[in-house]
């Protein structure tokens, strides 16, 4: 099945592309930017190739929402980059939808969704270019909608699926039609307002705002209190030695 096309609650100016398979919708969406005149999201009911931040697998079992979003964005990819907060954002909003706001959704930096302290989404980030000037970025949402992975790294925190947390069942192309919809209102302030609303927002649903965690960039590990996220996305920490600014790494509680 490959499908595109247009729903009444759809945003107007994004295309649709739905896959009933595809390796990752990431890979999916590198091929096709050339191609794509307008925002697009791609979603595939079953990945067989799902990937996951820094090079990890991620489990894709159907009922789940993969989805990806391609972005031609203007600008330095620093700032580009800052999507990633967009992203996660409206997430969260289009979890508070389908929740009816009951809560328990927080954000874990830099770009996880917990449910109830769990982890419930991740997206992944990807983009080419050359020359400092990106061609597209791809913004890939994993979301346990029905089930949550039996495995995960020692350490990490543990997954949840939407179902299972809240017997909420909602299937992936509803979902992404509500999803679609908050991004577009979230790239509308992060456009006419910059980073700061959004890290404002952001900064309101931190999970362990304030609390001890830790971060890992390969071998090396910081440990120290979450004090906020600076205004280029960093993770800031008050550790023993001082206040680290950290731009990539993993977080552990
Ligand atoms: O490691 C993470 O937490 C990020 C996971 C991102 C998974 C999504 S599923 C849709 C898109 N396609 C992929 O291959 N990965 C992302």
């Amino acid at each position: 099945m490959s499908t595109s096309g247009t729903s009444e609650d759809w945003p107007q100016d994004h295309d649709r592309i739905l896959l009933a398979q595809v390796d990752s919708t990431n890979a999916e969406a590198a091929r096709r930017a050339p191609d794509l005149a307008r925002p697009t999201w791609i979603m595939a009911q079953r990945q067989t190739r799902g990937r996951g931040r820094r090079g990890r697998a991620w489990s894709d079992p159907e009922g789940n929402l993969a989805a990806t979003l391609v972005l031609r964005p203007e600008g330095p990819p620093a700032r580009v980059a800052l999507r990633s907060f967009v992203a996660a954002l409206a997430l969260g909003d289009a979890l508070g939808v389908v929740t009816g706001g009951r809560g328990g959704v927080t954000l874990k930096w830099p770009n996880d969704v917990l449910l109830n302290g769990r982890k419930l989404a991740g997206i992944l980030l990807e983009s080419a270019g050359a020359g400092g000037r990106l061609s597209h970025l791809a913004i890939g949402f994993g979301v346990n909608l029905s089930h949550a992975p039996d495995q995960v790294e020692p350490g990490a925190v543990a997954p949840v699926s939407l179902r299972g947390e809240t017997g909420i069942a909602i299937d992936p192309e509803s979902f992404l039609t509500v999803l679609a919809s908050c991004y577009a209102a979230r790239e509308a302030q992060f456009a006419a307002g910059g980073f700061a609303p959004i890290r404002a927002a952001w900064l309101a649903r931190a999970a362990r705002l304030g609390q001890e965690i830790t971060a890992r960039t390969g071998a090396a590990e910081t440990r120290g209190r979450f004090e906020t996220v600076d205004e280029d996305g960093n993770l800031v920490l008050s550790t023993a030695t001082g206040r680290r600014a950290i731009a990539a790494a993993d977080v552990f509680f």
